[in-house]
């Protein structure tokens, strides 16, 4: 399983595509999680919208969310789709209106308003990865009364991979792993995070993507890396 991050989405390139090919060629099931942050940010600071993110989470309120939701759903799952295609990979969106929807709770609604934790994949979904299609899910579910909301794209990338039980998760961001002092990390240990977060070395995006690594591993998924390029060795997320 593969996350992809908002700036990471840009540099997917032919190598990418080529290394997708290869798996799908060689009977391995792929799913992949797409973010989309810095666009989420960008639409709605030109629609003079406040960007506020606590933990890495974003605040989302009614109007955060339908920007959210239209880049999601418009934009960036159909621009995939169309990457995907054009490079002879067979792939189906988990969040275009055709779609049952990935079910949802409100994560704190009174701290982060319209921010979901998912709960259900849709049987049809799974089915679609089952048949081997590559299956690419947003940051987005709903409740069961039909309520949209935002889920930060590592917390998805972790759910999906817990409930699919994936042997490897990779999330490419647009660091080639985890940074100390200029330098990446071959591997880090849980030991290690809250020192690293109290000496200000991990901080935003990286510390809900770290959290999502663990809960991931906790869950039973066996490989978790964190890197820019899957051609390329980065941060083993280890126990
Ligand atoms: N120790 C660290 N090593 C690498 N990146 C870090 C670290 N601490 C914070 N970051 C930030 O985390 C960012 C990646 O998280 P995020 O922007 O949420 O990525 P994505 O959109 O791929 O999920 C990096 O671009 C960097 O700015
Ligand atoms: C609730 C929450 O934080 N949702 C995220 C969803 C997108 C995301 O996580 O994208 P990246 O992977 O590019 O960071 C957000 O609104 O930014």
């Amino acid at each position: 399983m593969i996350k992809v991050g908002g700036n990471a989405i840009s540099q997917m390139d032919e190598k990418f595509f080529q290394r997708l090919r290869t798996l799908q060629n060689q009977d391995v099931h792929i799913v992949l999680v797409h973010g989309g942050g810095p666009m989420i940010s960008a639409a709605c600071e030109a629609k003079g919208l406040s960007v506020v993110k606590r933990q890495g989470i974003r605040v989302t309120d009614a109007q955060t969310m339908a920007i959210t939701q239209n880049l999601v759903i418009n934009t960036i799952q159909p621009k995939l789709l169309k990457l995907m295609a054009d490079h002879g990979l067979d792939a189906v969106g988990a969040n275009l209106p055709q779609a049952q929807p990935v079910l949802g709770e409100f994560l704190n609604q009174q701290d982060f308003g319209f921010v979901g934790t998912p709960t259900e994949i849709p049987a049809s979904t799974l089915a679609a990865i089952d048949a081997g299609k590559i299956v690419i899910f947003g940051p987005l579910c709903q409740t069961t009364t039909g309520t949209w909301l935002n889920v930060n794209a590592d917390s998805m990338a972790a759910f999906v991979a817990q409930t699919l039980q994936v042997n490897r998760l990779i999330l490419v961001t647009d660091v080639p792993g985890l940074m100390y002092y200029g330098h990446v990390m071959p591997n880090v240990h849980e030991a290690q995070i809250q020192r690293l977060i109290d000496g200000d070395i991990l901080t935003s995006g990286m510390v809900p993507k770290v959290t999502a690594a663990y809960k991931a591993i906790k869950a039973g998924v066996q490989q978790v890396e964190i890197l820019n390029d899957i051609s390329k060795p980065g941060t083993l997320v280890l126990l």
